[in-house]
Protein backbone atom coordinates (compact mmCIF):
# COMPACT_ATOMS: atom_id res chain seq x y z
CA UNK A 1 0.00 0.00 0.00
CA UNK A 2 1.26 3.48 -0.60
CA UNK A 3 2.09 5.15 2.72
CA UNK A 4 0.63 9.14 3.02
CA UNK A 5 3.64 11.87 2.53
CA UNK A 6 2.69 12.64 5.95
CA UNK A 7 1.03 11.33 8.57
CA UNK A 8 0.78 12.99 12.09
CA UNK A 9 -0.55 11.05 15.19
CA UNK A 10 -1.11 12.60 18.25
CA UNK A 11 1.49 15.26 18.12
CA UNK A 12 2.23 17.62 21.10
CA UNK A 13 5.24 20.34 22.04
CA UNK A 14 5.51 22.56 24.76
CA UNK A 15 8.51 24.81 25.19
CA UNK A 16 10.32 25.32 28.16
CA UNK A 17 9.74 28.74 30.14
CA UNK A 18 12.52 29.79 32.30
CA UNK A 19 13.89 26.50 34.58
CA UNK A 20 10.68 25.09 36.46
CA UNK A 21 7.42 25.60 33.99
CA UNK A 22 6.50 24.87 30.20
CA UNK A 23 4.12 25.93 27.50
CA UNK A 24 1.88 23.41 25.96
CA UNK A 25 1.49 25.29 22.42
CA UNK A 26 0.16 22.17 20.52
CA UNK A 27 -1.89 19.56 21.87
CA UNK A 28 -2.89 15.68 20.34
CA UNK A 29 -2.55 16.69 16.32
CA UNK A 30 -3.52 14.42 14.32
CA UNK A 31 -3.32 14.74 10.56
CA UNK A 32 -2.45 12.68 7.29
CA UNK A 33 -1.42 14.13 4.03
CA UNK A 34 -2.23 12.23 1.26
CA UNK A 35 0.50 12.29 -1.62
CA UNK A 36 -0.64 15.09 -4.48
CA UNK A 37 -2.55 16.63 -1.52
CA UNK A 38 -2.81 20.84 -1.24
CA UNK A 39 -3.38 22.16 1.99
CA UNK A 40 -3.94 25.16 3.48
CA UNK A 41 -2.99 25.25 7.27
CA UNK A 42 -4.94 28.72 8.88
CA UNK A 43 -5.30 29.79 12.38
CA UNK A 44 -4.73 33.04 14.14
CA UNK A 45 -1.85 34.32 15.29
CA UNK A 46 0.24 32.52 17.97
CA UNK A 47 -1.89 29.68 17.78
CA UNK A 48 1.11 27.17 16.88
CA UNK A 49 0.85 27.11 12.79
CA UNK A 50 5.38 27.55 12.69
CA UNK A 51 5.48 25.41 15.39
CA UNK A 52 3.88 22.76 13.74
CA UNK A 53 5.34 23.77 10.63
CA UNK A 54 8.87 23.46 11.87
CA UNK A 55 8.34 19.39 13.88
CA UNK A 56 6.80 18.46 10.05
CA UNK A 57 9.69 20.12 8.29
CA UNK A 58 11.89 17.84 10.47
CA UNK A 59 13.68 21.36 11.93
CA UNK A 60 12.28 20.91 15.44
CA UNK A 61 10.97 17.20 17.08
CA UNK A 62 7.92 16.98 18.91
CA UNK A 63 7.81 16.64 22.51
CA UNK A 64 5.50 13.47 22.35
CA UNK A 65 3.61 11.72 19.54
CA UNK A 66 4.57 10.46 16.37
CA UNK A 67 5.54 11.65 12.26
CA UNK A 68 5.99 9.55 9.95
CA UNK A 69 7.26 10.41 6.36
CA UNK A 70 6.33 7.96 3.65
CA UNK A 71 5.35 5.31 6.66
CA UNK A 72 9.03 6.13 8.01
CA UNK A 73 8.93 6.93 11.85
CA UNK A 74 11.07 9.83 12.17
CA UNK A 75 11.38 8.94 15.93
CA UNK A 76 13.86 6.56 15.16
CA UNK A 77 16.11 9.05 13.54
CA UNK A 78 18.94 10.23 14.62
CA UNK A 79 20.14 14.00 13.53
CA UNK A 80 21.83 12.97 10.80
CA UNK A 81 19.15 10.71 9.42
CA UNK A 82 16.75 13.65 10.09
CA UNK A 83 18.66 15.93 8.08
CA UNK A 84 19.07 13.75 4.82
CA UNK A 85 15.21 12.69 4.76
CA UNK A 86 14.87 16.47 4.55
CA UNK A 87 16.93 17.31 2.39
CA UNK A 88 15.89 14.60 -0.21
CA UNK A 89 11.77 15.15 0.59
CA UNK A 90 11.13 18.38 1.80
CA UNK A 91 11.10 21.80 -0.05
CA UNK A 92 10.60 25.10 1.82
CA UNK A 93 9.10 28.53 0.80
CA UNK A 94 9.08 30.86 3.43
CA UNK A 95 8.24 34.52 3.13
CA UNK A 96 11.69 35.52 3.80
CA UNK A 97 13.99 33.61 1.23
CA UNK A 98 17.27 33.56 2.69
CA UNK A 99 18.89 33.67 -0.86
CA UNK A 100 22.80 34.06 -1.17
CA UNK A 101 23.25 37.84 -2.10
CA UNK A 102 26.33 37.55 -4.21
CA UNK A 103 24.61 34.39 -6.34
CA UNK A 104 22.24 34.90 -9.00
CA UNK A 105 18.46 33.14 -9.18
CA UNK A 106 19.50 30.14 -11.17
CA UNK A 107 22.98 29.83 -8.66
CA UNK A 108 20.36 30.04 -5.51
CA UNK A 109 18.56 26.92 -6.98
CA UNK A 110 21.78 25.47 -7.89
CA UNK A 111 22.63 25.13 -4.52
CA UNK A 112 20.68 22.14 -2.58
CA UNK A 113 21.88 20.09 -5.58
CA UNK A 114 25.43 21.03 -5.40
CA UNK A 115 25.59 20.87 -1.70
CA UNK A 116 24.21 17.06 -1.68
CA UNK A 117 26.41 14.68 -3.26
CA UNK A 118 23.84 12.63 -4.12
CA UNK A 119 22.84 14.67 -6.34
CA UNK A 120 25.93 16.77 -7.62
CA UNK A 121 26.25 15.37 -11.31
CA UNK A 122 26.83 16.82 -14.84
CA UNK A 123 23.13 17.53 -15.57
CA UNK A 124 22.35 19.62 -12.63
CA UNK A 125 23.00 22.99 -14.50
CA UNK A 126 20.79 21.94 -16.78
CA UNK A 127 18.23 20.92 -13.82
CA UNK A 128 18.58 24.37 -12.36
CA UNK A 129 17.73 26.13 -15.37
CA UNK A 130 14.84 24.17 -16.02
CA UNK A 131 13.36 25.28 -13.06
CA UNK A 132 14.01 28.49 -14.18
CA UNK A 133 12.19 28.03 -17.28
CA UNK A 134 9.42 26.11 -15.01
CA UNK A 135 8.79 29.13 -13.08
CA UNK A 136 8.62 31.65 -15.83
CA UNK A 137 12.22 33.20 -15.53
CA UNK A 138 14.43 31.69 -17.70
CA UNK A 139 15.10 34.94 -19.19
CA UNK A 140 16.22 36.83 -15.71
CA UNK A 141 17.86 33.51 -14.46
CA UNK A 142 20.70 35.34 -14.36
CA UNK A 143 20.03 38.04 -12.67
CA UNK A 144 20.88 38.85 -8.86
CA UNK A 145 17.78 37.05 -6.94
CA UNK A 146 18.36 39.81 -4.06
CA UNK A 147 17.66 42.43 -6.95
CA UNK A 148 14.10 41.41 -8.21
CA UNK A 149 10.33 41.94 -7.32
CA UNK A 150 8.32 39.85 -4.44
CA UNK A 151 7.08 37.58 -7.18
CA UNK A 152 9.71 36.85 -8.79
CA UNK A 153 11.84 36.10 -6.13
CA UNK A 154 9.15 33.77 -4.43
CA UNK A 155 9.13 31.87 -8.30
CA UNK A 156 13.28 31.46 -7.49
CA UNK A 157 12.33 29.98 -3.77
CA UNK A 158 9.59 27.95 -5.41
CA UNK A 159 12.37 26.30 -8.35
CA UNK A 160 14.64 26.11 -5.04
CA UNK A 161 12.53 24.25 -3.27
CA UNK A 162 11.57 21.81 -5.88
CA UNK A 163 15.39 21.46 -7.20
CA UNK A 164 15.94 17.67 -4.98
CA UNK A 165 12.25 17.08 -6.66
CA UNK A 166 10.63 16.70 -3.05
CA UNK A 167 7.49 14.22 -2.22
CA UNK A 168 6.70 17.76 -0.25
CA UNK A 169 6.61 21.35 -0.06
CA UNK A 170 6.35 23.38 3.13
CA UNK A 171 4.88 27.11 1.97
CA UNK A 172 4.85 29.37 5.08
CA UNK A 173 3.06 32.38 3.70
CA UNK A 174 4.94 32.32 0.40
CA UNK A 175 2.47 34.95 -0.47
CA UNK A 176 2.29 37.09 2.45
CA UNK A 177 4.33 40.69 1.26
CA UNK A 178 3.07 40.36 -2.36
CA UNK A 179 0.00 42.41 -3.86
CA UNK A 180 -3.08 40.31 -4.93
CA UNK A 181 -2.17 40.15 -8.54
CA UNK A 182 1.43 38.65 -7.69
CA UNK A 183 -0.30 36.56 -4.78
CA UNK A 184 -2.71 35.05 -7.55
CA UNK A 185 0.11 34.08 -10.09
CA UNK A 186 2.64 32.57 -7.74
CA UNK A 187 -0.41 30.41 -5.93
CA UNK A 188 -1.37 29.90 -9.33
CA UNK A 189 2.46 27.82 -10.07
CA UNK A 190 2.61 26.12 -6.57
CA UNK A 191 -1.20 24.68 -8.20
CA UNK A 192 0.28 23.83 -11.20
CA UNK A 193 3.36 22.29 -9.79
CA UNK A 194 0.98 20.28 -7.31
CA UNK A 195 -1.08 19.27 -10.52
CA UNK A 196 1.70 19.07 -12.82
CA UNK A 197 4.22 16.87 -10.31
CA UNK A 198 2.07 15.27 -8.15
CA UNK A 199 3.92 17.56 -5.10
CA UNK A 200 2.03 17.20 -1.85
CA UNK A 201 2.13 20.88 -0.96
CA UNK A 202 1.32 22.37 2.84
CA UNK A 203 0.65 26.16 2.74
CA UNK A 204 0.36 28.14 5.97
CA UNK A 205 -1.74 31.26 5.42
CA UNK A 206 -3.91 33.87 6.33
CA UNK A 207 -5.46 34.62 2.85
CA UNK A 208 -8.75 33.04 2.80
CA UNK A 209 -9.52 33.17 -0.95
CA UNK A 210 -6.32 31.16 -1.88
CA UNK A 211 -6.75 28.60 0.55
CA UNK A 212 -10.45 28.00 -0.89
CA UNK A 213 -8.66 27.02 -4.00
CA UNK A 214 -6.63 24.30 -2.42
CA UNK A 215 -8.24 20.97 -1.60
CA UNK A 216 -8.63 21.10 2.08
CA UNK A 217 -8.59 23.42 4.73
CA UNK A 218 -7.24 22.57 8.41
CA UNK A 219 -8.01 25.72 10.94
CA UNK A 220 -5.53 25.09 13.89
CA UNK A 221 -6.63 27.01 17.20
CA UNK A 222 -4.83 27.22 20.40
CA UNK A 223 -2.62 24.02 19.68
CA UNK A 224 -5.63 22.60 18.12
CA UNK A 225 -6.89 21.11 15.02
CA UNK A 226 -10.45 22.37 14.65
CA UNK A 227 -11.45 21.51 11.43
N1 LIG B 1 10.85 28.95 21.32
C1 LIG B 1 9.73 29.23 21.98
N2 LIG B 1 9.70 29.29 23.34
C2 LIG B 1 8.57 29.57 24.01
N3 LIG B 1 7.38 29.80 23.42
C3 LIG B 1 7.34 29.75 22.06
C4 LIG B 1 8.50 29.48 21.27
N4 LIG B 1 8.14 29.49 19.97
C5 LIG B 1 6.82 29.79 19.93
N5 LIG B 1 6.35 29.94 21.19
C6 LIG B 1 4.94 30.23 21.56
O1 LIG B 1 4.14 29.23 20.98
C7 LIG B 1 2.90 29.77 20.54
C8 LIG B 1 2.69 29.42 19.08
O2 LIG B 1 3.60 30.13 18.27
P1 LIG B 1 3.71 29.94 16.70
O3 LIG B 1 4.78 30.84 16.19
O4 LIG B 1 3.84 28.49 16.40
O5 LIG B 1 2.27 30.45 16.22
P2 LIG B 1 1.77 30.85 14.74
O6 LIG B 1 0.39 30.30 14.65
O7 LIG B 1 2.75 30.41 13.74
O8 LIG B 1 1.71 32.42 14.79
P3 LIG B 1 1.90 33.49 13.57
O9 LIG B 1 0.71 33.32 12.66
O10 LIG B 1 1.91 34.81 14.28
O11 LIG B 1 3.21 33.17 12.91
C9 LIG B 1 2.95 31.26 20.82
O12 LIG B 1 2.28 31.51 22.03
C10 LIG B 1 4.43 31.55 20.96
O13 LIG B 1 4.65 32.61 21.82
Amino acid sequence: MDDPVLRLDKICKAYNVGLSSETKVLHDIDLTLKRGEFLALMGPSGSGKSTLLNIIGLLDRPTSGHLFIKGQDTALLNDAALTRLRGHTIGFVFQDHHFISAFTAVENVLMPLLVDREFAGPDIVKKANALMARVGLAKVADNRAMNMFGGQQQRVAIARALAMSPDLVLAEEPTGNLNTQSANSVFDLMREVNRESGTTILMVTHNLELAKRCDRIVDVVDGRITA
